[in-house]
């Protein structure tokens, strides 16, 4: 188990929160003395992904979520460029609360999560940030992160922020503010645009822009960089998820509640972080689990001293002495609309049924997922469509699309010792990915599939001084063994062709 530290002094106006309260993972709370809400209260929970933006009730009685409203919004790719609007992110937030918060009688507090990585502005900022978020996928400044690795002698990839903020002029004052997450931005225009903007460590640590235990910028790499002026723009590093403000009266007013205003609000980290807790595995030793959404990984938490053999290892929020691993794939959203708009021709949700037509296997057909690169193991890498014949068809070719996701994922776990997993998100809607991630892992227990909201939620509570306690959920599938034989046979083809490919990317 995990126990919050004790409030860090932050230089501002954040709410007194609890003291000393433990995060465990799922499950019925126990109120404690300094608890700012009780176990009856129900809890705003908001989740800022790159699909939608979702908006639940969690109740800390009941340990589960009532109703989840789901908002989707635009991304916009142009190339390398990928941007989302943060006023899309805004009314969906409005839009998602209005709708859960119908039903909801004991409001007491909000918590935010989201994506993590993005470039954000508010305020007076220059024409590339005008309504305009550069996501965690977008990669166009390449001339930009060659220039920072040689005068850095660091690896700096162009979508570092460190890589993104060269693309802006040099800031004369403080016109505008920076912000880095989906999460940092709802919490900041639900408590009115404070003076103080916030962000946390476990989004902190995707940037490139901290150094462990992510709590502070690296001033320093500012210096190389010769960047150091955005460095006053940026949001502060907030010590564990706390409140960072109540809700104004204008948000309150849109979402048809004026009288929630004054209402907490806690910024509940990136949603790796709540994804990891909501997923039930935000302690160490609590298991790994596969995530199946816009982004994509496998995940776990370790000690912050252990051993990292994966590619990623990000920040825990809430405690400097755990760190959270992700295998990462990043783009499985990507690829399934990538492919459902170019060679099916059809929705993503089309392309899960057409996968049910194929056998493992996909009659030969293998689909090597990398059109975004390869993060984990990192290589320079492109997609592959490989063993088209003139008998394959559109199933073959769907379930191929899913097939390749699995094998991605399972082969970004490599190191993290898995076992059995949880799996969790968006693409848990398709029986071919939970029955592969099944078969590659030796078991999969089928979560509820907006972890995200869910393990908000639970951070709220925790960061309010509830005690939340473990309880597991879902249960355990295994495939047949035949079938699983099957399965790791179509993963040493692809395997193959990957290393073949490896030679030529
Ligand atoms: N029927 C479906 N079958 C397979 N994948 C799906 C289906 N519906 C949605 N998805 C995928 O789920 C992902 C979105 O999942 P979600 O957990 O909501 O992620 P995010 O928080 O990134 O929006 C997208 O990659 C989308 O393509
Ligand atoms: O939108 P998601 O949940 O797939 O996550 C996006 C990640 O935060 C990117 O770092």
């Amino acid at each position: 188990m995990l126990f919050f530290a004790t409030p860090a002094p932050v230089k501002s106006a954040h709410l007194s929160s609890s003291v000393g309260s433990r995060l465990n993972t799922r499950g019925t709370t126990r109120p404690k003395q300094s608890a700012l809400m009780s176990m009856d209260d129900e809890i705003l929970a908001i989740d800022v992904g790159t699909s939608a933006t979702k908006a639940a009730l969690y109740c800390p009685a009941y340990s589960s979520l009532a109703r989840v409203s789901r908002h989707t919004h635009d991304t916009y790719a142009h190339g390398f460029a990928v941007t989302q609007r943060p006023s899309n992110w805004l009314s969906a937030a409005l839009s998602a609360c209005s709708e859960v918060l119908r039903d909801a009688r004991n409001v007491t507090a909000i918590s935010v999560t989201g994506q993590m990585q993005d470039l954000i502005g508010v305020g007076d900022v220059p024409d590339l940030l005008k309504d305009q978020a550069l996501l965690y996928s977008d990669a166009r400044a390449v001339d930009e992160a060659t220039r920072l690795s040689q005068v850095t002698g660091a690896e700096i990839l162009p979508t570092d922020l460190l890589s993104k903020l060269s693309l802006l002029p040099c800031p004369s004052g403080q016109d505008y503010i920076l912000l880095i997450g989906g999460a940092d931005f709802i919490c900041y225009e639900f408590t009115g645009r404070p003076n103080l903007h916030f962000t946390d460590a476990t989004t902190a640590a995707t940037t490139g822009l901290t150094q462990h235990p992510h709590r502070k910028y690296n001033t320093e790499l500012f210096k190389q960089a010769g960047l150091s002026s955005f460095i006053p723009l940026l949001p502060e590093i907030v010590p564990r998820p706390i409140p960072v403000g109540r809700l104004c009266a204008r948000i309150a007013n849109r979402i048809g509640r004026p009288e929630l205003a004054g209402i907490p609000v806690v910024h509940s980290g990136g949603d790796a972080f709540s994804v990891t807790v909501g997923a039930g595995c935000g302690v160490v030793g609590s298991g790994c689990y596969v995530y199946g959404g816009s982004s994509g990984w496998v995940g776990k938490t370790i000690g912050a001293d252990s051993n990292n053999l994966a590619a990623l290892g990000l920040a825990h929020a809430a405690v400097d002495s755990a760190t959270i691993v992700a295998g990462s794939v990043a783009a499985i959203g990507a690829c399934l609309s990538h492919a459902s708009a170019t060679f099916l021709q059809c929705t993503v949700s089309d392309l899960s049924k057409l996968a049910e037509q194929s056998d493992i296997g996909a009659a030969g057909v293998i689909y090597v997922p990398y059109i975004t690169g390869r993060r984990c193991p990192p290589a320079r890498a492109v997609g592959t469509l490989h063993g088209l014949t003139a008998s394959c068809n559109r199933g073959d070719i769907a379930r191929a699309i899913l097939e390749g996701l699995v094998f991605s994922l399972f082969d970004a776990s490599e190191g993290m010792q898995c076992g059995e997993v949880s799996v969790v998100g968006g693409v848990t809607e398709s029986s071919v990915f939970v029955n592969g991630i099944s078969a590659m892992f030796g078991g999969a227990k089928l979560q509820e599939r907006d972890v995200g909201v869910l393990g908000a939620g639970i951070i709220g509570a925790e960061a309010l001084g509830l005690d939340t306690m473990d309880e597991s959920v879902g249960s355990l599938y295994r495939v047949p063994e035949k079938e699983r034989t099957r399965w790791m046979h179509a993963f040493k083809r692809w395997k193959q062709i990957v290393s073949h490919m490896e030679a030529i990317w």
